[in-house]
């Protein structure tokens, strides 16, 4: 079982970043050069089981738009990201979107993540106002830092239990709730307070 996820969103607002981050648990200061789908494997634990997945990096960038269109197609999971300092990356969401509506499968899971949640006095999107767009979408979202790490685990760790549970039956238990879950944990790691 493996499990494809694919990083969107404007350029700049830290889609390799938050991939390093999970990957090596560091972020390297400075701008990595625009990325055309590079992609990894990383094992991650749920519920005891392996879930395989498959992570693809994008590039922001228009020029490399097309390229990002072929990946959506075979993704499973798409984790959206804006930055909480720039408002065009906030108010692109909404494009993002269409786009990923127009390629992508109508099953996919989507999150969107507010990243830079370390750069609070540079702030230009209060975190009610992503609360907001991703209930108006019926997303689950939370506010990431690539720098210092908050909540980057959670996210791909959620996403992975939420494909996993769609991907296995369990007729005799509850759905997984990704909402719910992702509202536990934030409140377990205190995360909130952070902002
Ligand atoms: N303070 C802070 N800086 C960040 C964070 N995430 C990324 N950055 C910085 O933002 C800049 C852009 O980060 P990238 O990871 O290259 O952005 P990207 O989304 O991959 O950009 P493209 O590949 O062009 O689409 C870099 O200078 C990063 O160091 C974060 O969580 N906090
Ligand atoms: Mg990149």
């Amino acid at each position: 079982l493996v499990l494809q996820t694919i990083l969107v969103g404007d350029s700049g607002v830290g889609k390799t970043s938050l991939l390093v981050q999970f990957d090596q648990g560091k972020f390297i200061p400075g701008s990595f050069s625009a990325t055309v789908g590079i992609g990894f494997t990383v094992m991650v634990t749920v519920d005891n089981a392996k879930v395989k997945l498959q992570i693809w990096d994008t590039a922001g960038q228009e020029r490399f738009r097309s390229v990002t269109h072929a990946y959506y197609r075979d993704a499973h999971a798409l984790l959206l990201l804006y930055d909480i300092t720039s408002r065009s990356s906030f108010d692109n969401i909404r494009a993002w979107l269409t786009e990923i509506h127009e390629y992508a499968q109508s099953d996919v899971v989507i999150m969107l993540l507010g990243n830079k949640a370390d750069m609070n006095s540079e702030r230009a999107i209060r975190r009610d106002e992503g609360e907001r767009l991703a209930r108006e979408y019926s997303v689950p979202f939370m506010e990431t830092s690539a720098k210092t790490g908050v909540n980057v685990e959670l996210a791909f760790t959620a996403v992975a239990k939420d494909l996993k549970s769609r991907a296995i039956e369990h007729p005799n238990e509850p759905k997984f709730k990704i909402h719910e879950y992702i509202e536990a944990q934030k409140e377990k790691s205190g995360c909130c307070s952070y902002f």
